[in-house]
């Protein structure tokens, strides 16, 4: 049974450089809601994961998947059973659409039996905000973000997981009605340096919470 509350619960989703990280710290800002935001340099297979992903994925993604396990529950513990708002720069459900690109069949059996026993009852986002964007506009962004190890990031690697969150939104939408999935247009705002842009979404965002509540 997954854990419930009422408070707001974002999360911020998009493929690798869309601006997730970027925007919530804003957002959390702004709201002065609670910022969960996902490890990424205390992943200590995920340089090796760059050089090498057959060998290293299942290591990989079992660590974001242990480590976002304790972050869902700390959340829960701490912020959310409280009543306290959160803005979170990733879904749990990220793991998974990553693991079935670079995982070998027999290790994502394995995962998705571990995946299904840990995330079962974590408490969900009740609004997701999704970032799309170009091929392009990703590989400038993460050029710019200057991580070593993501220089090594193949476009074709990229372009996969920019399809597979395409569909996994249409099939989250469809499953999930109540839970809103507003689709933001990487390419054309900038969110990070246009005011008017953030303002947009802030707009967007003040509506769907003001929605839910209104369900509650
Ligand atoms: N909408 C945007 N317009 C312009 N630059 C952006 C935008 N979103 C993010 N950036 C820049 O792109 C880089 C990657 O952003 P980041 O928030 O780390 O992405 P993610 O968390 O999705 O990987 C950062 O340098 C950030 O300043
Ligand atoms: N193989 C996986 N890699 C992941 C996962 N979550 C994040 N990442 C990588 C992708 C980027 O190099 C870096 C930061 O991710 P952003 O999406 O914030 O750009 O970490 C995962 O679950 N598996």
């Amino acid at each position: 049974m997954t854990k419930q509350f009422d408070a707001p619960f974002i999360a911020v989703e998009g493929p690798i450089g869309a601006g997730k990280t970027s925007l919530a710290l804003k957002l959390s800002e702004h709201y002065r809601f609670h910022l969960l935001e996902e490890i990424v340099d205390e992943n200590p297979f995920l340089s090796k994961f760059y050089e090498d992903i057959d060998e290293w994925s299942f290591q990989t993604e079992m660590f974001f998947l242990c480590n976002r396990f304790k972050q869902l529950e700390d959340l829960y513990e701490n912020q959310l059973s409280k009543g306290y708002s959160v803005v979170s720069d990733y879904h749990i459900f990220k793991n998974h659409l990553f693991a079935k690109q670079t995982l070998r069949d027999e290790h994502l059996a394995k995962y998705e039996r571990i995946y299904n026993i840990l995330t079962g009852d974590l408490p969900r986002p009740n609004v997701i905000l999704y970032i799309n964007a170009s091929l392009d506009t990703l590989l400038n962004r993460i050029s710019r973000r200057g991580r070593e190890m993501e220089k090594s990031i193949d476009p074709s690697y990229l372009q996969q997981l920019s399809g597979d969150y395409e569909q996994f939104m249409r099939d989250h939408q469809h499953v999930y009605p109540e839970i809103p999935v507003i689709t933001l247009d990487g390419d054309r705002l900038d969110f990070v340096a246009n005011p008017h842009d953030f303002s947009r979404i802030v707009d967007q965002l003040d509506e769907a919470i003001t929605k839910k509540r209104s369900l509650l």
